[in-house]
């Protein structure tokens, strides 16, 4: 598979939009800022499938920022807030596809993706040309390009836009999107991904969008075990694991993500903003695609480990911080 055939990296610009959107930006968009060109095809109804901790903050933006916004997520109730916002409700994927021009998917993982995009009264069965479907969860290769294909076969455009960024830079309109797929699709929705994030990598077929993501993920569990290990060796040996956090954060080994969750961590709270769950499928994924390519990740296959052993503990839906209680069960049994 090659990967990264061009990659464009994007700052935030509002051009190419043909309504305006300033009112309830928690931005400050103002209508000075878009440009109204090529996109009189683009109409601005945008559906949205999955509202969970990462669906709902950005379907929210969407709305907050002027969009026409057509929610649906499989446990309704979710909706509910951003239908007092002023969302459309429809009853299935399908129905929210046929209503509108395009529509993003924010779902747990392959299965839920598959079945929301191809399944019975899937998304793909509203789809038609001059539609577009845009899959922003995090899946693997095989996966994205076969929801692709479902889509295509309608004649509708298809764009993988998996996201970087958790809980806080998506209520904040801060993801980052690694998109692959038809750049038509891309051009269109580049103000919608505008409101939702700060950056966006369009990186040509599909598939490469969410080998990136994997990657990056693969990266960030191993550092989240290792940044575990460390806490507790520290802790064991009379050091204030509070100090070796402060430590790292002034070198060259500092990383947002240890000094976000690394107090909670002293504390042993894991707030959910990323599901363990979720940051165990990935490094399973990214294990799957690293098989692919005969590449040896042992890093990586011994986090995966550590994480089965905390979902195997109960911690599935705490933070992906929690991997750390799977270290601290094993050292109470190996002590
Ligand atoms: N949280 C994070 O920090 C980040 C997460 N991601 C990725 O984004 C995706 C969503 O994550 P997140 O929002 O955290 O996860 P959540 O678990 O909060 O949300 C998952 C969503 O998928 C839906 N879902 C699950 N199973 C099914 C199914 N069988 N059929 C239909 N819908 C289903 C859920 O519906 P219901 O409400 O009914 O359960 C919910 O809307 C995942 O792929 C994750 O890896 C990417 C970047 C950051
Ligand atoms: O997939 C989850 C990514 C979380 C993050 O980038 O902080």
């Amino acid at each position: 598979m090659s990967v990264t055939l061009s990659s464009t990296f994007c700052p935030k610009s509002f051009g190419h939009f043909t309504r305006p959107m300033f009112s309830l930006s928690t931005k400050q968009f103002s209508s000075d800022s878009i440009t109204a060109s090529t996109t009189d095809d683009f109409s601005g109804c945008v559906g949205f499938l999955g509202v969970g901790i990462m669906g709902y903050p950005m379907a929210q933006n969407l709305i907050k920022a002027g969009c026409d916004v057509t929610v649906w997520n499989r446990t309704k109730s979710k909706c509910d807030p951003l239908i007092s916002l002023g969302a459309k409700y429809r009853s299935c994927p399908e129905e929210v596809a046929a209503s509108c021009d395009v529509t993003f998917a924010m779902l747990a993982d392959p299965e839920s993706a598959v079945d929301v995009a191809c399944g019975k009264h899937g998304a793909a069965s509203g789809m038609s040309p001059s539609k577009g479907y845009i899959d922003v969860s995090t899946v693997d290769v095989t996966t994205s390009k076969l929801i692709s294909a479902h889509i295509k076969a309608t004649g509708a455009l298809f764009l993988e836009a998996p996201v970087s960024g958790s809980k806080k830079p998506a209520e904040d309109g801060q993801l980052i999107f690694l998109t692959a797929g038809d750049r038509a699709l891309f051009d269109k929705v580049v103000p919608l991904l505008d409101i939702m994030g700060k950056s966006k990598f369009y990186l040509g077929d599909v598939g490469n969008g969410a080998a990136m993501k994997l990657v990056v993920n693969m990266i960030m569990g191993s550092m989240m075990a290792s940044f575990s290990e460390g806490m507790l060796l520290s802790e064991k040996v009379g050091l204030d694991p509070s100090v070796l956090i402060e430590v790292i954060s002034g070198g060259a080994i500092g990383a947002p993500m240890f000094s976000t969750k690394g107090p909670s961590m002293v504390k042993s709270l894991y707030p959910t903003a990323f599901p363990l769950k979720h940051q165990q499928k990935d490094l399973r994924l990214a294990l799957g695609l690293a098989e692919s390519v005969s590449q040896s990740t042992p890093i990586a296959a011994a986090a995966n480990e550590l994480y089965k052993v905390a979902k195997s503990h109960g911690l599935s839906d705490e933070d992906f911080s929690a991997v750390i209680e799977a270290l601290k069960v094993r050292s109470v049994s190996g002590s």
